[in-house]
């Protein structure tokens, strides 16, 4: 691979894990610049790296030193840098959410399609996961027969205190919006929240939640959203077919068993938990962006996810079962495609 430079924008918890990921997993890339509304984080991540800092995203993007654009900033302001960096004609790739509302991710994609070819990828890294990819091609293969259901389970040991009750959707369970829709090859079409009795460890949050997410190819989808479980960072799924089913194994390797107990060990965080999954994504994005067109899950993914969250929401809020309707598509290259 010949070099990438790379430009990153938001150098918090996740921006530095892919900082670190980017100058160690792919031979040929290097991270030249950074930025952060915390300049003086900003200055000691860069220094370092021996990057430069920029006064903000914009600048940073318009950098011709920068061939590609990294963004790990809060999810509000990703429709801005992802904007710029197509205006720019910089493959970008974008940490989830791609943009805070479906009209945001839409203008997304119409700025990509009026570009004329794929820039963006979105940060759904399940989709590199080494469980996932094994559970689809199990459910690919045929082996456990035509599809039926899927039991998810979405948990976190606990959440930052700015977490917002929404959060529950938008930053969390759009793991599991987008992985549904690429396990099965169908869209979202309509989804309903049911809430049981609360957590004594939610405080103000809706904790937990159960989604029912129906598909176009009628599978049936729940997907349980804990967020204050305390005992670890636990990602479950099985799929129901006509003739078996498939699930996620375990993710502790080891096993021990001792004193008339097994006990095998339970990932702390994400970063535990899908840290492979990340260096492989990391390493495929660099691949495909220093070719010019990035391959992963795109702005149209980005867009989806963010109208069936959108959905979601509202049926957290209201109790009633919300129908998802998608945009048509724009095709690359075509004008009319909404500004
Ligand atoms: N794929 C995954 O599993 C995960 C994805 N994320 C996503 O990554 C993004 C960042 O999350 P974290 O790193 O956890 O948050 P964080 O709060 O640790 O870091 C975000 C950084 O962005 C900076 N920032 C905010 N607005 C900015 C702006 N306009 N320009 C430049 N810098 C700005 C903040 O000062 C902060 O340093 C979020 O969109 C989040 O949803 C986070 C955790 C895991
Ligand atoms: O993306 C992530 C966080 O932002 C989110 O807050 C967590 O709930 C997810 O498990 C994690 O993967």
């Amino acid at each position: 691979m010949t070099g990438l430079r790379v430009g990153v924008i938001g150098t918090g918890m996740i921006g530095r894990e892919h900082i670190r990921r980017l100058s160690t997993v792919q031979a040929g890339v290097s991270v030249v610049a950074v930025t952060d509304v915390d300049a003086a984080l900003a200055a000691r991540v860069a220094a370092g790296l021996g990057a430069v800092t920029h006064p903000d995203g914009l600048d940073l993007i318009a950098s011709p030193r920068v061939d590609a654009v990294v963004v790990c900033s809060w999810g509000g302001t990703h429709e801005e840098y992802v904007l710029a960096a197509i205006a720019a004609g910089k493959p970008v790739f974008c940490e989830k959410p791609l943009a805070t509302s479906p009209q945001a991710a839409l203008r997304i994609v119409a700025a990509e399609a009026r570009h004329g070819g794929r820039l963006v990828q979105v940060g759904y890294m399940r989709r590199y996961d080494a469980a996932y990819r094994a559970l689809k091609k199990v459910l690919d293969s045929g082996v456990i027969g035509a599809p039926l259901m899927m039991h998810c389970a979405h948990r976190n040991a606990g959440v930052p205190g700015f977490y917002e009750p929404e959060y529950t959707i938008t930053e969390t369970a759009v793991h599991e919006i987008d992985m549904v829709r690429w396990m099965f090859g169908s869209e979202i079409v309509a989804v309903r929240v049911l809430r049981p009795r609360v957590s004594r460890h939610a405080g103000e949050l809706p904790d937990p939640l159960l989604l029912v997410l129906e598909l176009a190819n009628d599978v049936l989808v729940d997907v349980e959203i804990s967020v204050n479980v305390r005992y670890g960072y636990d990602i479950r799924g099985e799929i129901l077919g006509e003739d078996g089913t498939v699930a996620l194994g375990e993710p502790g390797l080891v096993a021990v068993r001792r004193d008339g107990r097994v006990a095998s060990p339970v990932p702390g965080d994400w970063r535990d938990r899908f840290g492979a999954a990340y260096d492989v994504e990391l390493r495929e994005w660099a691949v495909s962006a220093a070719g010019g067109v990035p391959d992963g899950p795109g702005a149209w993914d980005g867009y989806a996810a963010a109208a069936v969250s959108d959905a979601a929401v509202r049926a957290l809020r209201t109790g009633e079962r919300v129908t998802v309707t998608l945009a048509e598509r724009p095709r690359p290259g075509d004008e009319r495609a909404r500004a």
